[in-house]
């Protein structure tokens, strides 16, 4: 191959073969690693370093495991216990790929870096929420005015008649779930996977109270015509988000059935909702004479449709937003969900407290009703501390936008803290597992504990795990409001136990369900659970 190269003002032609220029690359990509890890540890840093050979947050660390040479996606997890062990805050250098991060588990450094104010620093970069922004921009993935327009837009969906209709289907979806799972004519049943019952449940919630869907346990009938059913398509885009999110679209058109499936479901369900989008439109023109529903999207479209407000969102906008609420709305509780029923088969005593308040709320002879929620704290406590436990949204990612400053706390039982610059572009990972394990912040962090959260309003930002702040989870009360009410009923009618392995003990049971999933959101390993029928006193 016969290249052209200019040196000092002139042009020189050299011999150079595929080969050589490949070796020619690998060096200059060599020393360019080199030089730049190189940078950063000869950088002084008051942050203890960490060395790894891939990011844990990009390609490919994000498909490794953890082990001793390289951070995979699930590395916080893994090395929950020691991670922190030299200091709150640590720099993590990559040597083969990825960029250099700070890892704090210290939710002060958060609440500087989190919050997305006019006056702050850090922003929240788009490269953080990729996986949510293929349906359009949404209040995940936006930032700046952008992400104030959508919250002002999305805000007013979460009212409390939304709550009321939460609690409400709740109450149905787990009567139809006992009928429909054949637990009405038995006294004890065994679920192998607690969260094939917790992901349908919650899937079933975010589809009627968010899209209006009314849908059953059982599943939902085909359509008469050929098309697929909406419900279908959402259920098959949701199993596949990944698959959409990472393939092309000349991939999703190879013929094989899975890949084809995803995308006519994909493509079904954007025409399914720009049909909804017109349809809700015209019934929000009518007002309340055109039979208007409560549920969220119905709700955004009126908000979008405000004439005094300032603030409205496209179509692709709204269905970005529809499809987060979704996603962020069904798989954290419902991770959530199985973690504290896990956490109650191992802790009988605390499941007997619990049961004994909804036994003087709610009693046996009627159901929970959305006035009881306040009162059931102990109910709402044991998901709180499974939620601080297994904090579903496990990572919150910033970048510093100018040169700034962080006030960085001294270690626990030092006062005062230290100013610390931090160049522009510096990415801090606000390690919600390291917050929420951090024995700053509680007391025996390894230990399930839900007295900790005992008369705690629900809406305090004490309980830091749906982050804090204007950035906080807009659904966290949809969450507890569904929660609680499944658990109210739940345990009220059924002991929670654990399906023990031949030889093992409660202890090894709870150590497996902590073999953590890892993927757009942090949640127990898959758990066997029995059910027996709780006798009338
Ligand atoms: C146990 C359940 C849940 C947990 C632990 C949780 C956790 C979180 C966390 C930590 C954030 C902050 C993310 C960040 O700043 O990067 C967040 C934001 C968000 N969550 Fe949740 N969430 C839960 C349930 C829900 C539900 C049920 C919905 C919707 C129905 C929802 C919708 C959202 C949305 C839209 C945001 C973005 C808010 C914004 O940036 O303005 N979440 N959640």
């Amino acid at each position: 191959m016969l290249s052209t190269i200019s040196l000092f003002g002139r042009d020189i032609q050299v011999h150079i073969s595929p080969v050589s220029a490949l070796v020619l690359l690998g060096g200059v990509w060599i020393i360019r690693r080199v030089l730049s890890v190189l940078r950063v540890w000869l950088a002084p840093s008051i942050f203890p370093r960490e060395y790894t050979a891939f990011q844990p947050l990009q390609l490919p660390g994000v498909l490794l495991p953890t082990t001793s040479w390289t951070t995979g996606l699930d590395w916080q997890w893994v090395r929950r216990a020691k991670l922190y062990n030299r200091g709150e805050t640590v720099a993590l250098t990559p040597i083969l790929a990825g960029s250099p991060n700070l890892w704090t588990s210290n939710m002060d450094i958060g609440r500087q870096v989190i919050p997305g104010s006019h006056k702050s620093s850090f922003w929240k970069p788009q490269w953080a929420s990729q996986a949510l922004l293929i349906w359009g921009m949404n209040l995940i993935g936006a930032d700046g005015n952008t992400w104030r327009r959508h919250r002002r837009v999305v805000g007013p969906s979460f009212s409390s008649e939304l709550y009321k209709l939460v609690w409400t289907k709740t109450v149905q979806t787990y009567h139809d779930m006992v009928q429909s799972e054949g637990w009405a004519t038995k006294d004890t049943t065994t679920v192998p996977v607690i969260q094939d019952i917790t992901m349908k449940m919650a899937f079933l919630i975010i589809t009627s109270c968010g899209f209006g869907f009314e849908s059953t346990w059982a599943d939902p009938p085909r359509s008469k015509g050929d098309q697929m059913p909406a419900q279908e398509a959402l259920r098959i885009v949701t199993d596949a988000h990944m698959l959409l999110v990472s393939c092309p679209d000349w991939i999703l058109r190879l013929p094989i059935a899975k890949l084809r499936t995803a995308r006519m479901a994909r493509d079904r369900l954007i025409s399914f909702m720009r049909e909804q989008i017109a349809e809700r439109k015209a019934q929000v023109a009518m007002g309340n004479a055109g039979g208007m529903r409560s549920d969220a999207f119905t709700m955004l479209v009126k908000a979008n449709q405000d004439e005094s407000s300032k603030y409205q969102l496209d179509d692709e906008e709204l269905i970005g937003n529809i499809f987060v609420l979704l996603l962020a709305g069904h798989e954290t509780t419902s991770h959530t969900l199985a973690a504290t029923l896990g956490f109650m088969a191992i802790h009988e005593e605390v499941q007997d407290e619990v049961v004994e308040q909804i036994m003087s709320v709610v009693g046996h002879d009627r159901d929970p009703e959305f006035e009881d929620y306040s009162k059931l704290d102990k109910v709402l406590a044991i998901f709180y501390e499974a939620a601080r436990m297994l904090p579903a949204g496990y990572v919150l990612i910033r970048e510093a936008t100018d040169d700034t400053i962080l006030t960085v706390p001294n270690p626990v039982g030092e006062e005062g803290s230290q100013n610390i610059p931090i160049a522009k572009g510096t990415q801090i990972i606000v390690d919600m597992v390291g917050v929420q394990w951090n024995p700053r912040y509680f007391e025996h962090p390894h230990v399930y504990n839900p007295s900790r959260w005992y008369g705690l309003p629900a809406d305090s930002e004490k309980f830091t795990a749906f982050s804090v702040g204007p950035r906080a989870c807009i659904g966290r009360k949809f969450a507890t409001v569904e929660a609680t009410c499944f658990l109210a009923l739940l345990l009220r009618d059924w002991k929670v136990l654990p399906v023990l392995r031949d030889g093992e003990n409660k202890e090894e049971w709870g150590a497996r369900m902590l073999q953590a999933n890892i993927g757009l959101t942090l949640g127990v390993h898959n758990i066997p659970l029995r059910f027996e029928r709780r006798k009338r006193a």
